[in-house]
């Protein structure tokens, strides 16, 4: 059964001075999967998130969210997104709960919802008593989770992470990453994650790799092997990505 992505990107292109960045990528997530693209420094992820997320427009190519088009309508798709970038997003000066209420504000969510939210998002990812900590004073990785917890207080229909586990120790990584695959399966959210961490993408529902602006590969990690030339999965993906390492 087919059923309308959630998120559809169309012959993506983007250049810089005349350097294509992307060179026709084509992106559709649907309902409660998890995408990990994959692909070595300069690939392009970077680039392709900051089209997603309405930040540049392509050069060329289309994105339609939820059924609005981003560039027809950028805040009707932009509030089905959820998006934890590499740089933070928080204001360092201010506590968490005052950046959380920040970005419910922005979203229009009544207080009440909006507390009961923040309360809910910070005990599931274990910081349940950091709601008046100054957000200087937190670790790298204690930040990043709040920037997860941030990203998802508007119930977004689409996450998109990009490199969202830098930082954050082996421990801390996996329960991040188990906390997002399981709002996929209980919401049925869908999530584009970003990340050179080979190892990493293998929880992933299906894997893009991304290589000089082009989708080389575009589907599940078993149709993946099946398609390869018989070495581990790290061999192949670096032999896919021409690259000794990533
Ligand atoms: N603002 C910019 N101005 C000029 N060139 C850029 C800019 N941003 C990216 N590029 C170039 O576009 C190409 C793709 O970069 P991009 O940052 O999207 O890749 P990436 O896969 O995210 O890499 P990384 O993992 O290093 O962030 C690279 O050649 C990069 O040098």
């Amino acid at each position: 059964m087919t059923t309308t992505p959630l998120l559809t990107a169309q012959n993506l292109h983007k250049a810089y001075n005349g350097k294509p960045a992307l060179k026709g990528v084509n992106v559709a997530l649907q309902a409660g999967e998890m995408l990990a693209l994959l692909g070595p420094n300069g690939a392009g992820k970077s680039t392709l998130l900051q089209l997603l997320t309405g930040l540049f427009s392509p050069d060329q190519g289309t994105i339609v969210v939820m059924g609005h088009d981003m560039q027809r309508h950028p805040s009707r798709a932009l509030a089905s997104l959820g998006v934890v970038f590499q740089q933070s997003a928080l204001d360092m000066d201010l506590s968490v709960m005052a950046n959380l209420l920040f970005h419910t504000d922005l979203h229009g969510l009544p207080r009440a919802v909006a507390k009961q939210r923040i309360a809910d998002g910070l005990a599931a990812m274990g910081l349940g008593d950091q709601a008046k900590a100054v957000v200087r004073s937190l670790s790298g990785g204690t930040r990043r989770k709040v920037e997860l917890v941030r990203a998802l207080l508007h119930e977004p229909a689409v996450l998109l992470m990009d490199e969202a586990t830098v930082g954050l120790d082996p421990a801390s990584r996996q329960h991040l990453l188990d906390t997002v695959r399981s709002l996929c399966h209980t919401r049925g959210m869908a999530v584009l994650w970003a990340t050179h961490l080979i190892e990493e993408v293998k929880v992933a529902d299906r894997l893009m790799l991304l290589h000089q602006g082009t989708v080389r590969f575009d589907g599940s990690i078993d149709a993946f092997m099946q398609a390869s030339q018989g070495g581990d999965f790290q061999t192949e993906v670096l032999r896919a990505l021409e690259k000794p390492s990533l």
